[in-house]
């Protein structure tokens, strides 16, 4: 469904991405890992066509995003800290945003029910807590009925109830066939969502595998505990990098 080919990002001398190369499939869904300014977003980005990569290419639904904006609307993205014009209402920024898609008649409003938004239509965006904001985001990337959904960070500032709704959502749409990519730090939420996982390390991808591989590879059973076996060996090999220069 997508394919990342020898994508490579540097923002100044700094090396983002090196050579990256993934495969994402529909009915499933993705976590993807590392540290604090590893490149996640930045590698979401690219995949959406909002920061251009210095080399390689991405396919959705093997079409080149080059020069190709029509793939866009078959993608429903909810940004890390999701950014709307201050004195617009909900009920306005969701007319305004079906608006720019003319082409889709058929909403899906079940998060906008769920979170109770279609309550609050008339509040400005700038009135709204955090939690709320990230609610509107949320019924956003899931309105428009897209086969790819890429999450970032999607249950930050959300309280408990409004984390299980979401969750539900999400799983309900990944088992009806749709690819759904998520960036976390909250590794129960990914055991839970995810089927595989990819752990990028330094610019590079260090895992790629499903979550059952991961876990006999490093032969924990829990997930958090696999994931900070893996970190341990990508500090340890960050180590090894740094004597083999000396
Ligand atoms: N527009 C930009 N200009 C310069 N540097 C950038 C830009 N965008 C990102 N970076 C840098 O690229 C690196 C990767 O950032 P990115 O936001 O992709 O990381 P991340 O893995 O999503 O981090 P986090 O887990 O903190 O959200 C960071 O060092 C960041 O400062």
């Amino acid at each position: 469904m997508i394919s990342v080919r020898n994508i490579s990002k540097k923002f100044g001398k700094l090396e983002v991405l090196k050579s990256f190369d993934l495969e994402f499939e529909a009915g499933k869904s993705y976590a993807l890992m590392g540290p604090n300014g590893s490149g996640k977003t930045t590698l979401i980005k690219i995949i959406l066509g909002m920061v251009i990569p210095n080399s390689g290419d991405v396919l959705v639904h093997g079409k080149s995003i080059q020069g190709n904006f029509e793939y866009r609307s078959n993608i429903g993205y909810m940004p890390q800290i999701g950014r709307y014009p201050d004195n617009i209402q909900i009920g306005q920024l969701f007319s305004m945003m079906q608006d720019m898609r003319p082409s889709i008649k058929d909403y899906d409003l079940e998060l906008i029910e769920a979170f109770g938004l279609d309550k609050i239509m008339a509040k400005p965006m700038h009135t709204l807590s955090g939690g709320t904001r990230q609610k509107v985001s949320a019924a956003l990337a899931f309105m428009f009925g897209a086969d790819i959904l890429v999450l970032d960070e999607p249950t930050v500032g959300l309280d408990p109830m409004a984390v299980e709704t979401l969750k539900h959502k999400i799983k309900k749409e990944r088992d009806s066939g749709k690819l759904i990519l998520i960036t976390s730090h909250i590794l129960s939420e990914l055991d839970e969502l995810t089927d595989h996982a990819i752990y990028i390390n330094e610019g590079e991808v260090f895992f790629n595998d499903t979550i059952t591989c991961l876990k006999d590879m490093t032969g924990e059973e829990k997930f958090s505990t696999a994931i900070a076996r893996l970190m341990e060996w990508s500090l340890k090999k960050k180590k090894k990098n740094n004597l083999s220069h000396v």
